[in-house]
């Protein structure tokens, strides 16, 4: 059973419940239009602390919204978990409900005159942004009918544009830019200040102007891995609260610079302007504001782009309350708010772990210490002890005459995340074989926790071990992940699991399935034990096996492209998982095409080029300011 409520009427009861019961004082901005059933439509805002606080957190929801539904329930939850609240004088937390609640109410991503809230945070004083190539691509995202010529015509438009540009997401930086030219187009940014923004600036105007340090959460759904929500900073132009942010979330926090010709891995237009995280640091200018957006992952964008669109034709053309309109409705909502109780449970989860964390910063700032839970320290700040985990020097590795490693290698600090990226056929998953000897590389030295694996001279002129004791002994402190998981199809998921820790570790059986059992638990699946591989769907394998590798306490885990045999909407669960290892303090090494993923789990990012390590840095420096050409065409070809 789904718990997200998806109605108007229901999200704001709840709301106003939790904030009533949160001792908050609440306040009515009354929107002029009706909802769909005639009831009155409004945002709701709840202040619990005081409005003199001079640390404030702001968690704002519904900017597109369908998508509020989610924004709704982070803001319900985490009101109700905390009630009663105790904060200190000087921290308060402003609750925004519902800022786009025409949209909210009606089910559609842009309000009441089809604008995209998330492009009309511009400078209506000076001329609106332009988007060239919009026009010429508006015939192929609008018909008059949804069935019939007009649409056919469209959609051979729209393939042919799709074939140009490579894939939908060569075709996104353009229609999801942002137009200020076609009001009956998507991503249309309006002709002047819409009721949602005047009055999210009234909002913030009579609440937030106390306030100097400011952390702001937007949230959304509809872009990125299934279930997976990434916490992003979107601006415009470096500032003050991104430093604050790297410090707070380490690199769980990505930051998506905007602007014309922008790129970014994240899902979320880069070439757009006009964000609500722009809009707050300016309703904000006495402060030091941290602007974040929670976005979660749904299916993939194109058919969440294609649910936008039938949408859009439904309310230039179409009856909203015909048996056509609703299932275009429940299409759009599901493509925002999918109703499997998984998805829901995982991205509160997250999303509420992120509250808490900005919260004990603040009241940290504020001069206290935090009453509540608060979630795992970033990654970022793990101990590093004097003795890399992994360390690699110089590896080189031929398959006949083919070199495919030049001479890479690596440290990873115990506690580490390091991640491989590179183009297909660069070398990254030999290289991860090489390090516990799945493959035996030509020459180059290899240390597990300070302990070289001893090579010697092999007959075809490579490195084979010298002693193969040895080499047991380092794999079973090595684990390994891999794509295709590498379960045993005749073993239950319990018995792949307890396997090694018998046979390899000498543990007793009842030892090994306690331990199996807690460790099926954390993966999100204490009731499969029983079940066979081939019962499971692609991503509990994949889970089971991440399970299998914790259960030999591995000193480092090699994951090789852990979710890239994985249907899209089953990555995020996987995802979800590694990032828990990773806050947990285990050393990993990844290989990965998931840009977005590597650049939040990862604390050092390696890109391999024919064999080469052709630049290698920290997350931002990877992903904001690549050095070589070779790196920014990779990154392009990733978006
Ligand atoms: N067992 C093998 N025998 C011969 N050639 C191999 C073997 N394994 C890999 N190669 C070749 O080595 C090169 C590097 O392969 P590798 O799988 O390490 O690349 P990769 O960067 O991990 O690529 P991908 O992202 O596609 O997995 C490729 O040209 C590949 O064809």
């Amino acid at each position: 059973m789904a718990f997200m409520p998806l109605d108007y009427a229901t999200m704001r009861a709840e709301f106003l419940d939790a904030a009533k019961a949160a001792g908050a004082e609440i306040t009515e901005y009354r929107h002029p239009l009706p909802g769909p059933h005639g009831e009155a439509l409004a945002t709701d805002v709840a202040l619990i602390g005081s409005r003199n606080a001079t640390k404030l957190l702001v968690v704002n929801s519904g900017t597109h919204g369908v998508e509020g539904a989610y924004g709704s329930a982070a803001q319900v939850a985490w009101m109700r978990r905390h009630t009663p609240w105790h904060l200190p004088d000087n921290v308060a937390i402003l609750m925004i409900h519902l800022i786009n609640p025409w949209g909210a109410a009606w089910s559609r991503r842009v309000n009441e005159d089809n604008v995209d809230l998330n492009r009309n945070f511009i400078d209506w004083s000076r001329p609106a942004p332009e988007n060239p190539g919009y026009p010429a691509l508006h015939p192929a995202l609008t018909f008059t009918d949804l069935d019939g010529p007009d649409r056919a015509r469209a959609h051979q438009a729209y393939s042919q544009a799709l074939r140009q540009a490579g894939g939908y997401t060569g075709l996104a930086s353009t229609i999801e830019a942002g137009q200020y030219t076609h009001p009956d187009g998507l991503f249309f940014g309006g002709t002047g200040a819409v009721w949602s923004n005047l009055t999210l600036n009234s909002i913030l105007a009579d609440f937030a102007m106390g306030a100097d340090d400011a952390v702001v959460f937007d949230l959304h759904t509809g872009a990125g891995p299934y279930g997976y929500p990434a916490l992003l900073s979107v601006t415009v132009e470096a500032h003050a609260g991104l430093d604050w942010g790297k410090a707070l979330f380490g690199p769980a926090m990505s930051t998506v610079l905007t602007g014309a010709g922008r790129t970014t891995d994240t899902g979320i237009a880069a070439t757009a302007t006009g964000y609500v995280s722009d809009a707050v640091r300016k309703g904000m200018p006495q402060a030091r504001v941290l602007p974040l957006v929670i976005e979660c992952g749904t299916l993939p964008g194109e058919e969440v782009n294609d649910a936008v669109r039938a949408d859009n034709w439904l309310h230039l053309h179409g009856d909203v309350a015909s048996v056509q309109g609703q299932q275009i409705k429940d299409r759009l909502r599901h493509a925002f708010i999918p109703a499997d109780p998984e998805w829901q449970t995982q991205v509160l989860a997250v999303s509420l772990s992120y509250f808490d964390r900005a919260l004990a910063d603040l009241e940290a700032k504020g001069g206290s210490t935090p009453k509540r839970a608060v979630a795992a320290k970033p990654a970022a700040s793990m101990p590093q002890s004097g003795r890399p985990a992994v360390e690699v020097y110089d590896l080189h590795k031929s398959y006949g005459t083919l070199e495919v490693l030049k001479g890479v290698g690596l440290i990873a600090q115990p506690g580490e995340v390091v991640s491989m990226i590179g183009s297909s056929g660069s070398g990254k998953s030999t290289f991860l074989r090489c390090i516990n000897l799945l493959e035996q590389p030509k020459s180059g030295r290899i240390l597990i926790d300070g302990e070289e694996i001893r090579l010697k001279p092999g007959k075809g002129g490579g490195a084979v071990p010298a002693d193969q004791k040895q080499v047991e002994r380092i794999r079973a402190r090595v684990g390994m992940v891999f794509q295709s998981f590498n379960l045993w199809p005749h073993l239950s998921v319990l018995d792949n699991i307890i396997e090694a820790p018998i046979h390899v570790l000498k543990e007793s059986k009842a030892e090994a399935s306690e331990r199996a059992h807690e460790l099926l638990r954390k993966v999100g699946l204490g009731d499969k034990h029983a079940q066979f591989p081939g019962q499971l769907s692609g991503g509990q394998q994949q889970r089971a096996a991440i399970a299998r590798t914790l259960a030999m306490r591995p000193k480092v885990i090699l994951l090789d492209e852990p979710t890239s045999a994985l249907d899209p909407e089953l990555v995020g669960e996987v995802l979800r998982v590694i990032r828990q290892l990773a806050d947990e303090g285990n050393t990993m090494i990844l290989v990965t095409h998931e840009m977005q993923f590597a650049r939040e789990v990862s604390h050092h990012i390696k890109f391999l080029h024919q064999g080469r390590v052709e630049e290698e840095g920290s997350p931002d420096q990877i992903f904001t300011n690549p050095r070589s050409e070779r790196l920014s065409q990779f990154l392009a070809r990733c978006n």
